[in-house]
């Protein structure tokens, strides 16, 4: 049976850089699972790479159809941006190991649909003076900078990424992202462990 290894973290703490260097190490060959999301794109992103840019009505299309796993939607100061996890035949999880992006909900889904032992937490964590700056510089190089919803999703992670959350979730082990290269390098080490 092969797993779900699966980043969760709060914004900025770096998922999409982890995602994007193990997603392209060929000794781990983890195949990405690309989740659907209604957020307009942002500069430097593709369709089908960071995410399936779509409607509600696909959304809804899953919906209808069962094949929806997980859904959130996030109350924007653009307008409410759903992020989803679709049955849509991407996945199956029989000796191939799959690499994805979520939150501690979308976690707690994918376990209740997939099972405990195939999903495989990956929780990365960034000091938060640190973060806050990393996500301006990287807000700041957008071609329409959200500089309220950077402070919105800042905020709401708190909450959502609350200790007592994080351990509800069933997360034992945190990888610190202050050096990428070593953040990664640990990460590493414990894919191979656990596959
Ligand atoms: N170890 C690091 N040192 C310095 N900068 C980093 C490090 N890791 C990531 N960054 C930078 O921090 C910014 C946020 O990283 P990234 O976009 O990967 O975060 P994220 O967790 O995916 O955020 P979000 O959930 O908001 O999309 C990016 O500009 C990225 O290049």
């Amino acid at each position: 049976m092969g797993k779900i290894f699966y980043i969760m973290g709060k914004s900025a703490s770096g998922k999409d850089r982890i995602y994007s260097i193990l997603s392209k190490d060929e000794s781990l060959g983890l195949k990405r699972l690309v989740l659907y999301t209604t957020r307009p794109i942002r500069a430097g992103e593709e369709n089908g790479r960071e995410y399936y840019f779509t409607d509600e009505n696909k959304l809804e299309e899953f919906r209808k159809t069962n094949r929806l796993i997980e859904s959130r939607a996030y109350h924007t100061v653009h307008g409410i941006w759903t992020y989803f996890t679709a049955d849509d035949g991407q996945i199956n999880p029989q000796g191939t190991d799959y690499l994805g992006i979520g939150t501690l909900e979308s976690y707690r889904k994918m376990k209740e649909y997939y099972g405990e032992e195939t999903v495989c937490p990956i929780y990365i964590q960034v000091e938060d003076g640190e973060r806050l700056q990393r996500a301006l510089i990287r807000e700041k190089q957008q071609e329409n900078p959200r500089y309220a919803e950077m402070c919105r999703r800042f905020l709401a992670d708190q909450e959502d990424f609350s200790e007592e959350n994080i351990l509800a979730a069933g997360i034992r082990i945190r990888f610190e992202n202050d050096d990428l290269d070593n953040c990664v390098r640990n990460i590493i080490k414990y894919i191979k462990s656990v596959t």
